[in-house]
């Protein structure tokens, strides 16, 4: 990022004196204290706990200046909301570098087919992506303020918890093409219905302009949405984007397409994943490549790690693995979005917590706080992993529905003896703890279907 104090402090309106602070160029942003380095900008947000007090840790560790909601004895740009003035400065920020937006949300496979169409325009282009799972309200200003100043292709996933999250995202981000992959088909969550579903994400167009491109699936349920004179491509059987031959591999998949010549390649199975392929070589068209440098950018595309994404067990269950970024805050979205999903039929739902780590002197409390995030109505069993989850099991005072396991292979015969074809499960923590060893464990014989 390189934006100065004084420039930042205009466009969000900051309401106190800067007179007396030296006019320095800000490197980053950060609201993770444990980010932050020498010469950047804190940002105090309201997660599992109050962003504000950790704004000593984050001098500490080298910030310069740091958004703030009430004085503090730092240097602060003084707002309303931090997160509002957050958000404002990524839209300035965008307008100032200006590089071309492409944005994609849908259901299943967003952040593969982003990944796709960041992996194609790289061939030709200085292209920056949503890295992890950033990409709501904070995730996606944290993108745009975190590209690099020659990005000139930004490739942007929006997620949606809740309806008006899509429309709200690409009023900030102003794409110049929309990618809409697929219509939810499980887990409805805070939606209620498909219809409501599709409305979401339809919300893309609020940002886009008609005379913008949107890619959308033939899906007649998005028809009902489409904004008057909206530039539109559909994709699907008998399209004007279709697959015309596929052939599955055991790691990788072969297709044609109605409007390539060749033959494309990608190193990962899944009909679904040459649909999302099918979409990033047509934006790569789009944007100028020719047909070889499609190819070559989808033979080398490289997939988001650990991303949030429903997988099934060996005997039918519903996992729900979660081990990209555990710290207290996700840790409590992914509770509360998993604690809404109804149980499936004659099903129970699980939950399986692992230590969350680097949390520093707050790591006990932090831990036993997530007691007053589980929702034991709801919940048969919550099983805890690790040292910093004791504190958990000792706050949950003997509730028979939490035990504790002191090893990886004690917690994963337990889930193994316990878990039914009909339950759901969620998987949450750090990546130290390895739970992908135990969720690997679970799903052994069956195929995942990736959804994020
Ligand atoms: N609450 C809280 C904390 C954090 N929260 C977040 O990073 C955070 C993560 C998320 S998120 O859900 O992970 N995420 C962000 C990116 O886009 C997708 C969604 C969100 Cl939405 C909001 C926040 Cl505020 S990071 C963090 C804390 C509290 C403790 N901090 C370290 C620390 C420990 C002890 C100390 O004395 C000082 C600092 C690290």
């Amino acid at each position: 990022m390189k934006l100065t104090i004084k420039e930042i402090a205009h466009v969000i309106h900051a309401k106190n004196d800067l007179s007396a602070l030296t006019d320095q160029t800000i490197q980053h942003i950060e609201f993770d204290s444990r980010l932050i380095s020498s010469g950047d900008l804190f940002l105090p947000l309201k997660g599992a706990r109050d962003g504000h007090d950790f704004i000593e840790t984050a001098f500490q560790n080298g910030a310069i200046i740091t958004f703030s909601e009430k004085k503090v004895p730092y240097p602060h740009l003084l707002v309303e909301d931090n997160l509002l003035a957050f958000q404002t400065l990524a839209k300035y920020y965008l307008a100032k570098l200006a590089p071309t937006v492409i944005a994609v949300t849908g259901s299943n496979g967003k952040t593969t087919t982003k990944d796709m169409i960041a992996s194609v325009l790289s061939e030709k282009f200085s292209t920056y992506k949503t890295q992890g799972n950033h990409n709501n309200e904070i995730g996606l200003p944290y993108t745009i303020l975190h590209m690099p100043d020659a990005t000139q292709k930004l490739v942007l996933e929006m997620g949606m918890d809740h309806p008006g999250d899509i429309d709200f995202l690409s009023r900030l981000a102003s794409p110049d093409l929309a990618v809409i992959t697929l219509i939810g088909e499980a887990h409805l969550e805070f939606m209620g219905s498909r219809k409501n579903i599709a409305k979401g994400k339809m919300g893309i167009q609020a940002g886009l302009g008609i005379e913008n491109e949107l890619i959308a699936p033939a899906d007649p349920i998005i028809n009902a949405f489409i904004y008057d004179n909206q530039n539109i491509t559909r994709f699907g059987s008998g399209e004007k984007l279709s697959l015309t031959k596929l052939v599955e591999h055991k790691e990788k998949l072969s297709f044609n397409t109605n409007f390539l010549e060749e033959t494309i390649t990608i190193p990962i199975p899944g009909k679904y994943n040459a649909t999302n392929a099918m979409l990033a070589a047509y934006v790569g068209l789009k944007m100028g490549l020719s047909e070889k440098e499609i190819k070559k950018g989808l033979a080398t595309v490289q997939l988001t790690k650990n991303r949030t994404e429903w997988k099934k067990a060996a005997n039918g269950a519903d996992i729900l693995s979660d081990v990209y970024n555990a710290n207290p805050t996700a840790t409590r979205l992914i509770l509360e979005t998993f604690q809404t999903i109804s149980p499936n039929k004659n099903g129970k739902k699980r939950v399986v917590l692992a230590d969350m780590l680097e949390l520093g002197q707050s790591s006990a409390e932090l831990h036993a706080h997530l007691l007053d995030h589980l929702d034991f109505e709801c919940l048969e069993k919550v099983y805890l992993y690790g040292p910093l989850m004791k504190n958990l099991y000792t706050a949950a005072h003997g509730n028979p529905a939490v035990v504790y396991f002191e090893t990886r292979d004690d917690l994963t015969q337990a889930i193994k003896s316990d878990l039914q074809p009909n339950d759901q499960i969620l998987f949450k923590g750090s990546n130290g703890m390895k739970l992908f060893k135990v969720v690997e464990t679970i799903e052994k014989n069956s195929p995942s279907s990736h959804v994020s």
